[in-house]
């Protein structure tokens, strides 16, 4: 036999070893609801939101029940920059005065809230597209911190909306934009926003899409990804300062979630195409899984 045969053969058995390896986690997690947290770098480049989309449509089409929701920061930095308004952050949130907070609206609901229904719909799902707003689903109040202007952290989830959409069939997208009693305007961070609503609908999975392997020991180095870990150790890694800046609300909402119920919370590469479905169906996954 010729080696180009046998190099065939051998790549024809990887790929049945691969679609095999999913058929347990399809089997264990149909009809579990997912929710996946998607902003930043992994929403920057067309071909890799493109991914992403297929991958929530897979799972959609796979009978597990996935609920996106969207951050879309650089996205309004770029719109701040076109009219002028230089965009300002403390401690990793956006300070927002009431032009920013209608930009910011604009801009999430208006155009990333409605690019991903789009791409989910033209993919072959059926996505809705909602705010905090919508059927209040986030009752949002103001943060504590002086000087951030129209920054909220969520007061109630109202689940039913959510639910209701999904037993129909939906996929819903939602933003993170959200009213207090009186009908202000607020934003939320969406990795808190995310947590937060896995939590109210006892999700399986909370899985944050980010610009790094995962959790790392070491944040230069990729080779120090953690795969596994429990909340102690997640808890004892920001005492520690292993997790800093930017991770650390990510760790903090993941630790929040899994204490409330959410049985796994992941932190993965949504550089790395198709990471969710490598994640959730092969038995090594890529990221990092932190369990309660
Ligand atoms: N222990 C750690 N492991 C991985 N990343 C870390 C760690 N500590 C700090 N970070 C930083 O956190 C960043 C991710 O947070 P952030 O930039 O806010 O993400 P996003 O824009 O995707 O929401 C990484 O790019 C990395 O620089
Ligand atoms: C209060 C606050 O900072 N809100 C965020 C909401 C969007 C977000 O979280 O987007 P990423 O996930 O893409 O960073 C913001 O205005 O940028």
């Amino acid at each position: 036999m010729s080696s180009e045969y046998e190099k065939i053969k051998q790549e024809e058995a990887n790929r049945v070893r691969i679609l095999s390896e999913a058929l347990p986690y399809i089997q264990r997690f149909a009809g579990r609801t997912v929710v996946i947290k998607y902003g930043g770098a992994a929403m920057k480049e067309r071909a890799l939101k493109e991914q992403v989309i297929r991958d929530v449509v897979f799972l959609s089409c796979v009978g597990m029940r996935p609920v996106v929701v969207h951050g879309g920061g650089p996205e309004i930095n770029s719109w701040l920059g076109k009219l002028g308004i230089e965009p300002q952050f403390k401690n990793g949130l956006r300070v927002t005065d009431a032009d920013t907070m209608d930009v910011v609206e604009m801009v999430l609901v208006g155009r990333v809230n409605k690019e991903i229904v789009a791409l989910i719909n033209q993919a072959g799902g059926s996505a809705i597209g909602i705010c905090g707003r919508d059927g209040n689903i986030i009752s949002a109040r103001p943060r504590s911190e002086e000087g951030i202007g129209f920054v909220g952290e969520v007061s109630t989830i109202n689940p039913q909306l959510i639910e209701s959409l999904i037993n129909a069939g939906h996929v819903p997208v939602i933003s993170t934009v959200a009213s207090d009693e009186t009908g202000q305007a607020y934003n939320i961070n969406a990795d808190t926003v995310a947590g937060a609503i896995a939590a109210a609908l006892n999700a399986e999975k909370l899985i944050l899409l980010t610009d790094t392997p995962g959790l790392l020991q070491d944040y230069t180095d990729p080779s120090t990804l953690i795969t596994h870990l429990d909340i102690g150790k997640a808890r004892q890694l920001i005492t520690d300062g292993i997790v800093a800046g930017g991770m650390i609300p990510k760790v903090k909402c993941c630790v929040r979630s899994l204490a409330q119920g959410v049985r796994a919370a992941h932190i993965i590469d949504g550089r790395i195409p198709h990471s969710i479905l490598l994640e959730i169906f092969s038995d090594e996954g890529i990221g990092s899984m932190i369990v309660a």
